[in-house]
Order: C-alpha cells, then structure tokens, then sequence
C-alpha cells in the first residue's frame, strides 16, 4: 500500500496522490454512456453500475463554509477550502483538473421502495432505469490514513437520472444539509459528511414555497432560490435501493449479466463498508449472510440513536438508506421540538415515516434490502432460509435495541416498561420539549420545578403534577448513574429548523454568520456552552412558529 498518511493537504496536487479509482476495474460502466461524461439528458440506464458523467458548474462559486473538524480528519489544511483549484473542483468545474484526477465523475441508478413497497413509475419512462443519482454526482474516491473516502457533489448538475429536473439544489437545503451532517455526527451517530459548502449569488433556480407566515401544507408560489453545491464524503454511497435495482434485474433475469452485477456491487459494498467485519475469502453465500446480519446491527443501533436525540429522517425510502448504516440524505429531516410520537417534518411524508414509527419503517427497508440480496442465494436453500432468519429476527433486535436505548437514556439499569410508559404519557400531556425535558431530567431535578422550563403548558393539574412528582421519586430510585453520564446521551443543543430559518434568510442576503455560528454550537451539542448560547438557542419553540410553513414542515427539495 502506497504511504496515505500525510498530515498537511494543502493543494489540489497533494490531494491527487491520495486519488484512487480502482473500484472502476471492478464495478460496471454503462456500456451505452458516452465515456466523455457530456450527456445529461434524461435517459434510460439498462445495465452497469456506473455512468460517467461532468459535474456543471455553478456560477462565480462562493465560499460559505467548510468543515473544520472534517479536514482536520482528512489531513487537510483549513486553508485548501478557499484554494481557488479547490473551489473549482467542488463547486463543479472539473475541466481544467489534471491526472491522476479525473474530470469525469460518476451517477449510480437506483430503485425505490417506499415502506416495502417496490415502485416503478417515478421515472420519466416508468420503468425505474431513469431513476438515481439526479443531482450527485461523485467526482473523487482517496484513500487518507488508510481510510477510503468517496467525494459526492450534491447539486452538480443533470444527469441521465434527472428526470427533466435542473440537478440543482438550493442553498437553504444545502445549509440544511451542511450543517446536519456535521451535527450528526458529533452527536456521535454514524452519517455521511460534510466537506464543503459553496454558493452562486448569479445563478438562481425556481423552486415551489410557501407565502410568508403561512400554514398550508403545500407549496403556494414559485421562488426564485440560489444555488449550492456542498460536498458530502462517506465510505460509500451505496443505497438498499441501488441493491434493488440490481436485485429487481436479478430476480427478472432483465439480461444476462444482471445476477453478476448484482454479486459485483454486493462485493463492492462489503469493501466498501464491512472490510473489517467480513472475511474477504468466505463464499459469496457466507459473505451475503454476514452483510445482512451486520446491516441489520448497524441500522437498528441508528434508528434507536435517532430517536434518542430526537431526530426523524422524515423521508425514510429505500433509496434514503445507506447500505453503510449511516445517515444519508438530510432532505425533509427534523430534530423534534414538542414531543410528538407523529411527528413527520415532510408535508409529503405520511405516519409511516414519522418519529416514533421509525422502527417499522427501518424494518420495512430491511425486507427490501433482504429481498435485493435473494438471487444471490437461489441455489443455496440452507443460506435462504438464514437470510429468512435474519430478515424476520429484525423486529426483535429493533426492540431490543429500542429498550436498550431508553434504558441509557434514562440511566437506568435495566430496561422498566411501567416507568417508561408511564413517562411517555405525562411528556404528551404536559405538551414536552423533547430535547429540554431530558437535558433537564438529566441534573437530577429535586421535583418537577425544575422540569418546568421544558414544558409548552402550565401544569395547574394537582393529579398531574403529583404523578410526575410520583414518577420521579421512582425514576430516581432506579437511577443507577451519574448526572454527568447522563449528559453524554442527552443533547443540550440540537439543530431544529426554526434555527435554521433566520441562517437562510440572512444567507441569502449574502451574510453567512448565522451558519457558521449554528456550525460551532451545532458541533458541540453535549456541552453546556456560554450563556449567550444558552440563551439563544436553549428554547422552547416560540409559539407564533407552530404551524408557520417553513419552519415547522417543509417540502421534499427545500
Ligand atoms: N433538482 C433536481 N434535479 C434532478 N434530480 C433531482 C432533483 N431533486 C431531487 N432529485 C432526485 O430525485 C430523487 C429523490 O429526491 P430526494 O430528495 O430523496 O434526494 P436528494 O435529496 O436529491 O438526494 P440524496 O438522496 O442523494 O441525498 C433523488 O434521486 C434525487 O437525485
Ligand atoms: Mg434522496
């Protein structure tokens, strides 16, 4: 293995010697592309894994912001984020860039399944082969301290997988993303990450939105919004649905490669995610039976993490699951305020994926993942009937890991159904700010005065203001760790949206403070912070922005 750890990435030279492409030996090019990368109609793409294609540039890119943290990760000095060989590169202008980096990137296709079910007319063709990577498009894979990293453009431009759309995305979603991402995973929870963030203030996009102050679930007008590109890094950006896409082929027999396409890519994310975990010599069988056990480990422990800081995806589809078990695809997400076990950020997403059915809808993406993975084992009964195992044993772990959640959540020792149910209806009659309630629970509060701050109602009520003094007193007695612990798993900040909503406006206007202030904070979540902080951001939702579309739900693109 050729020396990968340099500290200091200053230049775009210096980074190109961390390139490598290998995986384009062993995954499959669409063999009907043009190799230049040039063509971003909407087509279909029938086989391969791949299809090559240029990111377009967006307009005089600005710098917003970077990922500190990120490029201390990488070995990159902070500096390369104003480069301007780097600005170029990772706001799209790939033309001028010199080998061994490539000019041409890369759109993978994937299917959709929405809660299990599987979907083929979201494309323009109604087959589901013009459906994928619309607006991502990967541009770089570098292997730095022998970690191998793949760098994504989101909003890059059409490619074969736009469905007609501009590839673009807004600069509200990308600060949304950019700055979740890296909350993410300071709150200590696997997910994709941010590297980089740049606008245009030239080039503008037209997006449905919401009139000012409104509630109506749907858009009302169309906006005319700045354009972004921010890029994400992660292992791999392998979806279940871009296994089911082959799968689909697989179990179809669409063509005669379509089982071997499958097994390449189903090798590929192995590499690419559970190396470590999964003997490279082992059959395809024993390998495919340890993913899917290993994924399933992965993806109950992210939900159940998800749910412990109060966040709910939103759009949970099989094409927004990362084969990785990581968070992927930060679009409608939202970090909860009042506790509401419904609660759904997206107007278009319905109780399936809201907050507390999260667990079903994981379940649900697992079948869909078993399901891809099925050809592989056609021969082989003993191992269908394991993956069957696997598959059904699902719900159990989720559960498992659900208590196990709760019981850290709480510090308790062992997991106590009375208690917690108990909890869960005084949070929803006391009308409960999620995160607050437990920040607060977590000093150990004498009686619930000192609760009180996280409730949106005052609680007048004798008998409930007794059975919280009465829950407490129990909770307490149970409690078996310190308060200190105890604000290691519960968050004192977390990135809700009417945050984010003041960041875009004044981002707009060309003021990026907001963002970079909502990154420092953001990045810090389990510590207390100064009380100016406090102040600002340890809060209950203000009541004139229940409802207010915008701030309490979005759309899917916004
Ligand atoms: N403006 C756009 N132009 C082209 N394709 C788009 C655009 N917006 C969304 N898409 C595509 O539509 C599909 C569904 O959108 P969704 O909001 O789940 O994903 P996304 O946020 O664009 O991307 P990702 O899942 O890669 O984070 C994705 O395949 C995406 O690439
Ligand atoms: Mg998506």
């Amino acid at each position: 293995m050729k020396n990968n750890t340099i500290k200091n990435i200053n230049t775009i030279d210096e980074l190109a010697k961390f390139a490598d492409y290998s995986f384009l030996n062993t995954l499959v090019c669409d063999p009907l592309a043009n190799q230049d990368g040039q063509n971003h109609n909407p087509r279909e793409v029938f086989n391969g894994h791949y299809v090559p294609v240029t990111p377009t540039a967006i307009k005089d890119p600005i710098y917003i912001t970077h990922s500190k943290t990120f490029f201390k990760e990488l070995g990159f000095a902070d500096s390369l984020a104003k480069n301007e060989e780097f600005i170029k590169m990772f706001s799209g202008d790939t033309s001028n860039i010199k080998k061994p980096l490539k000019n041409i990137g890369w759109a993978t296709g994937y299917a959709l399944s929405i809660y299990g079910t599987e979907y083929y007319m979201q494309c323009p063709f109604q087959t589901g082969n013009g459906y994928g990577d619309g607006r991502a498009i990967s541009i770089l894979e570098a292997v730095i301290n022998n970690k191998r990293w793949e760098f994504q453009l989101k909003g890059a431009g059409r490619t074969p997988y736009c469905r007609g759309a501009d590839g673009r995305a807004v600069l509200r979603s990308s600060i949304r993303e950019f700055l979740a991402q890296e909350h993410m995973y300071a709150l200590g929870i696997p997910t994709s990450r941010s590297l980089s963030l740049y606008t245009s203030k030239t080039e503008t996009v037209t997006r449905p939105w919401f009139n000012e102050n409104s509630y109506s679930r749907d858009p009302e007008r169309m906006i005319e919004e700045n354009v972004a590109i921010s890029t994400r890094v992660a292992p791999s950006f392998i979806r279940v649905g871009q296994l089911e896409l082959f799968g689909r082929r697989a179990r179809k027999k669409e063509h005669p490669k379509a089982l071997e396409e499958l097994e390449q890519l189903v090798l590929h994310a192995i590499k690419r995610e559970y190396q470590d975990e999964i003997d490279e010599n082992s059959s395809i069988e024993e390998k495919v039976i340890l993913l899917a056990l290993k994924f399933r480990e992965r993806l109950t422990s992210l939900v159940s993490n998800w749910i412990r800081v109060g966040y709910c995806q939103g759009n949970f589809n099989s094409d927004n699951t990362a084969v990785g078990g990581f968070t992927l695809d930060f679009g409608p997400f939202g970090f909860i305020d009042i506790f509401d076990p419904e609660y759904q950020p997206w107007t278009g997403g319905g109780l399936h994926f809201s907050f507390f059915n999260q667990p079903e809808a994981a379940r649900k993406n697992f079948n869909s993942f078993c399901s891809a993975l099925m050809p592989l084992l056609e021969s082989n009964q003993n191992a269908l009937d394991n993956l069957a195992g696997i598959r059904s044993g699902f719900a159990k772990e989720m559960n498992e890991k659900m208590e196990k959640m709760w019981t850290s959540k709480l510090g308790l020792k062992k997991y106590d159904e009375k208690l917690f149910n108990e909890l869960m209806h005084l949070m929803l009659k006391s009308e409960t700010d999620y995160t607050m309630f437990f920040r607060e629970l977590s000093s150990i509060p004498k009686d619930i005065s000192s609760l009180e701050i996280s409730f949106y109602r005052k609680i007048n009520d004798k008998e409930l203001q007794n059975r919280w003094n009465k829950w407490l007193e129990t909770w307490k007695s149970k409690l078996s760790v310190s308060s200190e612990d105890l604000k290691t798993v519960n968050p004192k900040y977390t990135l809700k949206e009417w945050f984010l909503v003041e960041a875009y406006e004044k981002a707009n206007n060309g003021d990026y403070s907001l963002i970079l202030e909502l990154q420092e904070i953001m990045t810090k979540p389990y510590l207390e912070q100064s009380k100016q902080v406090e102040e600002k951001y340890y809060l209950k939702k203000p009541s004139n922005y229940f409802g207010v579309a915008g701030i309490s739900h979005i759309t899917c693109s916004s």
